[in-house]
């Protein structure tokens, strides 16, 4: 079989764990964002950790915030001592507004400032729309729409609306198209592809720009376990994604660094698609996987 050519710019750098990455270069300016603060919902694990990383390489502070304290305290020790920036464990849960008023009102009392907002925190599982109770719909909806939705306010209100700030919203192009086994997280997310251009509207007179990353599957998380990621990489139901493969957390964590900085000075309202090309061409593949998933088991 005739070698693959050596790929330029499109060749996926990564260390598929949850550990900061050993070598790191770096692709945009290292100061880029040089003294700024963010707070990163979800930061503990997964893509949020690997983006509280990379901000952080790029001179910032950070909060990561969830519910687990002592899952966050020890990623905060690692992402300090990798990056010799601040990284402050602080725990809520984006369903209760007032545990995020206190985490904010800590960072604002340790760091005097918050920049960047990245809305990463979510809960997904593969569930068929019969086998999904009332309660299981709206949880979903609770964490990934109105938590997004209750962090935003919050920062806004006690921040941003006198100070400017940049927002960044984790979506998903998997919903792009309509899938079995996900109404509940294909509902919330594109409920907030509609929430950042509407806070983009209203919010950008106060300096405030509101962005989202929608990614395709992600390799190495929690989310990609649980929606079938080894499965589906198993079955070859990536090969039609256009770049062949399932991305990876660097990958997501340039993207949201390109939208939080100011090399996004002028880009509000927007969903930036990090998916190698996923939702044009998968659909069929897709279908099949969760065929196999389905047959398999209906509570995953
Ligand atoms: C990755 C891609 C790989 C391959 C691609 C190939 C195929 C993809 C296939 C489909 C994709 C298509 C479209 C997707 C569209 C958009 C989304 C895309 C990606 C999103 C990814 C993620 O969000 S990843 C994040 C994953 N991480 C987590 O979920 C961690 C946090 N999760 C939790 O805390 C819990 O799981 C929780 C969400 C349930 C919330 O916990 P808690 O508040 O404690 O709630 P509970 O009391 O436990 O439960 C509340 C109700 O929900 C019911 N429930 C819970 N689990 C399940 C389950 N597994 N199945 C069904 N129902 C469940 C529970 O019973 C409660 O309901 P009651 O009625 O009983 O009260
Ligand atoms: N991996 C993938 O293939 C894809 C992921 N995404 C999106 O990427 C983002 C990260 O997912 P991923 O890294 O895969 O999965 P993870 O499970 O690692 O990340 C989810 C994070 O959200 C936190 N979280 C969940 N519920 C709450 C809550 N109620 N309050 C505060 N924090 C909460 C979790 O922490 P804790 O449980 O400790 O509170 C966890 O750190 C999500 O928005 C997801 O929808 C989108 C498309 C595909």
């Amino acid at each position: 079989m005739a070698e693959k050519p050596q790929l330029v710019n499109n060749s996926p750098e990564d260390i598929e764990t949850d550990e900061c990455m050993s070598t790191y270069t770096h692709i945009y300016s290292p100061d880029l964002l040089i003294d700024q603060v963010a707070f990163i919902t979800g930061g503990g694990s997964g893509i949020g950790f690997r983006i509280a990383e990379i901000l952080m390489r790029h001179g910032c502070d950070t909060v990561i915030a969830s519910r687990n304290l002592e899952k966050l305290t020890e990623a905060a020790k690692k992402l300090s001592s990798t990056t010799g920036r601040r990284c402050l464990p602080f725990t809520m849960d984006v369903r209760q507004p007032e545990t995020i008023s206190a985490a904010v009102d800590e960072t604002l009392k340790t760091f005097g400032r918050v920049d960047i907002l990245i809305n990463n925190a979510a809960g997904n599982f593969l569930c068929p729309a019969t086998s999904l109770s009332f309660n299981a719909f709206k949880t979903v909806m609770e964490i990934d729409t109105m938590g997004t939705f209750n962090t935003s306010k919050v920062i806004y209100d006690k921040w941003f609306k006198d100070h400017g700030g940049s927002i960044v919203n984790i979506s998903a192009t998997l919903g792009y198209r309509g899938q079995a086994l996900q109404v509940h997280a294909g509902s919330a997310k594109a409920a907030n592809d509609a929430m950042t251009r509407h806070l983009a509207v209203e919010w950008g007179p106060s300096g405030v720009r509101v962005n989202t990353v929608a990614p395709g599957p992600i390799s190495g998380t929690e989310g990609y376990r649980r929606l079938g990621g080894s499965l589906a990489e198993s079955v070859g139901a990536f090969r039609s994604i256009p770049l062949q493969r399932a991305g990876n957390k660097t990958e997501m964590a340039h993207a949201v660094l390109f939208l939080a900085s100011r090399a996004a000075s002028y880009v509000t309202g927007a969903i930036l698609v990090a998916d190698g090309g996923a939702w044009l061409t998968s659909a069929n593949d897709v279908e099949r996987l969760l065929g196999i998933i389905s047959s398999r088991s209906a509570k995953l």
